[in-house]
């Protein structure tokens, strides 16, 4: 891989942007290795759970600017489809994904930290969507994800400014899930994945898809496909072995 390190420390796959010299910054071939890495571990029982984070100072500053001379409209809205489908597909993916947001998560490097699960931030971390300074806008599915996150307000707030917030603001906005101190993200973050990655992978792949669904949906649809999920974990081995030994706790 010429730009991501792949670490597998089962049950966690580690995908760590690796530019740093650029602070991480996403170009195509960014794109290609980060689906091809997780397409490989799709299947794979022995990774439960993915962590993205960056090599050094940045999480990611954001979509390669020095790729934009070449860009024209239909180059322009390629390249956007691609990182969309990048950042769809993360979203829906299978299994549990962490952003360990290390330092700053700005344009395309924050809308890859959105299309994961959950966002854990370094105290000197960095966010916002800074790409109206170049008079463009989120364009990796920024304009839709930041919108159901932190609601309309904030979100037209932070994308018409191209404002950088602190972690400790984006905590409070809802965007990062929780603000750890540098030295101990990897900690907290490790500690995190490890407690997901115990619990049922068909439950946590049916929350996942439930509550993706269910947002994009009316409610009375959301409910159905709850009500569906939930007859498909009573069909698990996971469902039973789990209840069964709640049950014999409890009856001793
Ligand atoms: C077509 C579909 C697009 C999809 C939608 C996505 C759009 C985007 O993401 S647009 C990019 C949005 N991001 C930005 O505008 C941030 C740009 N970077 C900065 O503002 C600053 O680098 C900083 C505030 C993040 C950090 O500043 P500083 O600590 O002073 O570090 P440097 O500016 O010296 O950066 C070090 C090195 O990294 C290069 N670099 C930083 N960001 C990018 C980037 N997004 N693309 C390409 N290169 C980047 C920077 O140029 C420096 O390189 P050298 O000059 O060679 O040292």
């Amino acid at each position: 891989m010429e730009t991501i390190l792949v670490k597998d420390e089962n049950p966690i796959r580690w995908i760590i942007l690796n530019r740093p010299d650029r602070l991480n910054a996403i170009n195509l071939k960014m794109i290609e290795e980060i689906e091809e890495t997780l397409k490989e571990v799709e299947n794979n029982d022995n990774i439960k759970i993915i962590i993205i984070t960056g090599n050094g100072r940045a999480f990611s500053a954001g979509a390669d600017i020095s790729q934009f001379k070449e860009l024209d409209p239909v180059k322009a809205w390629l390249f956007s489809t691609k990182g969309q489908g990048l950042m769809n597909y993360i979203e829906k993916y299978p299994k549990p994904t962490i952003a360990m947001v290390n330092g700053y998560a700005l344009g395309g490097g924050l809308e890859l930290a959105l299309s994961c699960d959950i966002r854990i931030a370094s105290t000197n971390a960095e966010l916002g969507f800074p790409e109206i300074n170049l008079g463009i806008f989120p364009g990796f599915g920024g304009t839709q994800r930041l919108v159901r996150l932190v609601g309309k307000g904030k979100a037209l707030e932070l994308m018409m400014t191209g404002d950088r917030i602190k972690a400790d603001y984006a905590e409070r906005l809802g965007l990062v899930n929780k603000v750890v101190s540098p030295d101990a993200l990897e900690n907290e973050t490790k500690q995190l994945a490890l407690k997901i990655a115990e619990k049922s992978h068909i439950a946590l792949r049916l929350i996942k898809a439930v509550v993706n669904y269910g947002l994009d949906s009316p409610i009375l649809s959301g409910l159905e496909m709850e009500s569906l999920g939930w007859g498909v974990v009573f069909s698990t081995e996971e469902e039973k072995k789990r209840v069964e030994e709640f049950l014999s706790k409890r009856s001793k």
